[in-house]
């Protein structure tokens, strides 16, 4: 794509938009785009792409300037990160802000702080330094500023991978297995997904292989009692429901009307009977004291600092805080420990973020266990085995961008100890 004046123009204002980060970048796009109806699909994805480009290099880019402003910014994450050359660029610029581009040009991002490398603030600093080295902390941050892939999961109620694979190929779009999920694919590029026929008609949803994997821990049976408890949008929950051949049942529980309002569409779609949204006031509600000791299998994907996807949401480390995370950590133990209740005695909860602070992971489990002493460990790679993945990161599954290509996924899984009566 030719980049013009007017390109440079809007993606200046979606970065004015979303800058002040009062809420999530990819809301106020949203709103940007709907109050901008004239911008092409073309237009739209290289305002998204820079937007978030400049979002996932903002201290080197910030660094590098003598003034921080929208413009200033992307001019620079255009020269440096997406690699247009000073020909493309300087008949758009000023003549200042031509001769300060040469300049930059020649800056190395190596030659910074490692805080500034890594794009990592510094109360996120401070808790890395607590558990990681410094080259760790730098691959870690080097691996969370690229774009995530784009990945889907096949409704195995509807079709198979193979049929899936494909359709797209018919299509002109290219996407291969995923390395690990069995019911994945991965696209090579960012096609508009949602209006094709595949997922109008309920045969895909996009679901990054990581959480597809969650499903395949918590493997439920066809006839099981299932409750996923914080079920958003019902990403997991649709997979869940797709294992159990739409039989058994599966409540999908959320304190959000408005995100288990997004997950209607979605089960029409799915062609699921076996799935049952449920508003909650919080992780004590009726509904959920009703079910105690009745569940075969509880998924807690546990509201968390997100920070294993700053790929997807690189405004997060500006979002989150050593207090939210605090905040966060409360819920985290608070919702396990009510989750933990509705188990059947050999039944299985994962408790699963995407997070990579141990103190949202590993620390929540241990102090669980410690309170819980019928609850037993069991171990990931195992029962990922055991459903033919070959995926050994021990007892916890802990999914990294650089190492497998997935978000940052956090997971235990845990059971009830004893037979049922
Ligand atoms: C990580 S998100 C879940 C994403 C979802 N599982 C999916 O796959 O799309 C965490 C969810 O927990 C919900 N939540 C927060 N506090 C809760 C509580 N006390 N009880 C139940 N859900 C809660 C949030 O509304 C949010 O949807």
């Amino acid at each position: 794509m030719r980049l013009t004046p007017a390109h440079l123009d809007m993606a200046t204002a979606a970065l004015r938009a979303v800058l002040p980060l009062e809420y999530p970048a990819d809301s106020i796009l949203r709103h940007f785009f709907r109050d901008n109806p004239k911008l092409g699909a073309n237009d739209r994805a290289f305002i998204a792409e820079t937007v978030f480009g400049v979002l996932r290099h903002r201290f080197f880019l910030e660094s590098a300037v003598e003034i921080a402003t929208p413009r200033s910014l992307l001019l620079v994450y255009l020269a440096k990160f997406q690699g247009l050359n000073l020909r493309e660029l300087i008949p758009l610029a000023s003549e200042a802000e031509a001769k300060w581009l040469m300049g930059i040009k020649a800056v190395s991002v190596e030659s910074q702080l490692l805080a500034v490398q890594a794009e990592f603030p510094d109360w996120l600093m401070e808790k890395l330094h607590g558990f990681m080295e410094d080259n760790e902390i730098l691959d870690l941050g080097r691996s969370l500023q690229h774009a995530a892939p784009l990945d889907l999961r096949v409704n195995t109620l509807l079709a198979t991978r193979d049929e899936v694979i494909a359709s797209l190929a018919k299509d002109g779009i290219e996407g291969g297995a995923t390395p690990y999920s069995p019911i994945g694919i991965r696209l090579a590029g960012k096609p508009a997904i949602n209006r094709q026929e595949l997922f109008l008609s309920g045969k895909v949803e996009v679901q990054d292989e990581g959480s597809q994997l969650l499903g395949y821990l918590l493997a439920p049976k066809r006839r099981d009692m299932v409750v996923d408890f914080c079920a958003g949008a019902g990403g997991k929950s649709l997979m869940l429901g797709a294992l159990m051949h739409s039989q058994g049942r599966i409540y999908a529980f959320d304190n959000s009307e408005k995100r288990l309002n997004n997950l209607k569409p979605r089960l029409k779609r799915s062609g699921l009977s076996n799935l049952y949204p449920q508003l909650i006031t919080n992780e004590n509600d009726i509904k959920v004291k009703r079910l105690t000791g009745k569940i075969d299998k509880v998924l807690v994907d546990a509201p968390c600092s997100g920070l294993g996807t700053l790929r997807r949401n690189p405004d997060l480390k500006w979002r989150q805080s050593s207090q939210s995370v605090e905040e966060l950590k409360r819920k985290q133990a608070a919702i396990l420990s009510s989750a933990a209740n509705l188990l059947k005695p050999g039944g299985r909860l994962v408790y699963a973020t995407c997070s990579f602070l141990p103190e949202e992971n590993q620390e929540i489990v241990q102090n669980f266990l410690d309170c819980h002493p019928r609850f037993i460990l069991l171990t990931c790679s195992e029962l990922l085995a055991q459903q033919k993945i070959p995926l050994d990161t021990g007892t916890f599954l802990q999914l990294s961008p650089r190492l497998h290509g997935t978000d940052g996924f956090f997971a235990a899984a845990l059971e009830l100890s004893g037979t049922e009566a």
